[in-house]
């Protein structure tokens, strides 16, 4: 049989689902909440016995890895636990610390919606003069997530971990603009059929992903000791993104979707408070909604100005997506 080798691996836990609940130490009543779905995913040279000879010596098991996870949501301060960011790179931190031969670790976080209940009454129906957030309850409003992904591998020389990655971002934030999107001026030929249009409906799920510039070559035991002098302010650096997102996407006037893509990496790159992002990487799905002919009926519904009702199409849809890298190059050249 002619040799193989082992040209990747590596392995881990996936679809891990942790909820931590944080209590204020002043009112215990009062909680914060995180709900992750976590994948962590472990690999090293240690390891390819494992898959070439059956050795499961050196495997730590994924239950283990799973176990790893629930632990640090327990023990890790509520604040950390709570930023997603700050999370992920404890568990890389981790891994790398406690298993000398693990060389490399991945995480890839999904952190759910919860958003906490506003009540426009007290519990016993008596109206309030404001909303007023209900101490722990909460609502999914909305199915768009937020993301990390990140690696860390150990440094060739001091074997001492870094990362080599680290991503923020939001994922299948659905909107839609029923005016204020046009679409004209782009190639004719053949094969064209598509109208002009000056206005028509605009609707997308957004993935945006950000990928931080942490200090160069910083091992991760060193971000973490200092974090507040080190690490950016990541969940300041989320809201800002889903604020610019949001945004652009309501008040640019749109002349394509790849423009509107553009812009709202442009704001998101300038804001202050997204300074550590190196680049924004933005996915846009191109939604049609069709107007519906109705001509049959002697119904108007076709020009531009006249349409009302409108076929949500599901697919095909245009896909569009671009890297948006700052000037110098972006995060390769800082990671
Ligand atoms: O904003 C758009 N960009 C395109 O590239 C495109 N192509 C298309 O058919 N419709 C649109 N809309």
């Amino acid at each position: 049989m002619a040799p193989h080798t082992l040209a990747s691996a590596s392995y881990g836990k996936d679809l891990v689902r942790i909820l931590r609940v944080v209590r204020e130490p002043s009112d215990p009543s009062c909680h914060r909440i995180a709900e992750y779905t976590v994948r962590c995913l472990l690999s090293g040279q240690s390891l390819v016995p494992s898959y070439t000879e059956a050795d499961n010596s050196p495997v730590v098991a994924t239950d283990s890895i799973k176990n790893t996870l629930n632990l640090l949501a327990k023990t890790l301060p509520g604040d950390t636990v709570l930023c997603p960011e700050k999370y992920v790179l404890h568990v890389m931190e981790h891994f790398l610390r406690r298993y000398a031969h693990i060389d490399g670790v991945e995480v890839d976080l999904i952190q759910h919606r919860w958003s906490r209940i506003a009540l426009d009454a007290d519990a016993d129906g008596r109206p309030l003069p404001s909303l007023q957030p209900h101490k722990h309850s909460f609502i999914r409003d909305g199915n768009d997530v937020r993301t990390v992904r990140a690696y860390a591998s150990r440094d060739g020389a001091s074997r001492r971990g870094v990362v080599r990655y680290l991503k923020g971002g939001i994922k299948d934030l659905v909107v839609l603009k029923s005016s204020g999107s046009a679409f004209y001026g782009f190639l004719r030929d053949e094969y064209t059929t598509l109208p002009e249009v000056q206005d028509r409906i605009f609707s997308t799920a957004v993935d945006c992903e950000y990928a931080y510039s942490l200090p160069a070559a910083k091992p991760i035991d060193e971000l973490l000791q200092a974090p507040a002098k080190l690490l950016p302010d990541f969940c300041a650096a989320s809201s800002r993104a889903v604020a610019h997102v949001t945004h652009t996407f309501a008040t640019h006037s749109s002349p394509s979707v790849q423009a509107t893509l553009f812009k709202t990496a442009e704001r998101i790159l300038d804001d202050g408070a997204c300074q550590a992002v190196a680049d924004v990487e933005l996915t846009m799905p191109n939604r049609h909604y069709i107007p519906i002919d109705l001509k049959w009926a002697g119904v108007e519904n076709l020009k531009e100005d006249q349409a009302e009702v409108f076929l949500p199409t599901a697919h095909p849809s245009g896909l569009i997506r671009a890297k948006i890298a700052r000037g110098d190059g972006g995060s390769k050249a800082k990671l």
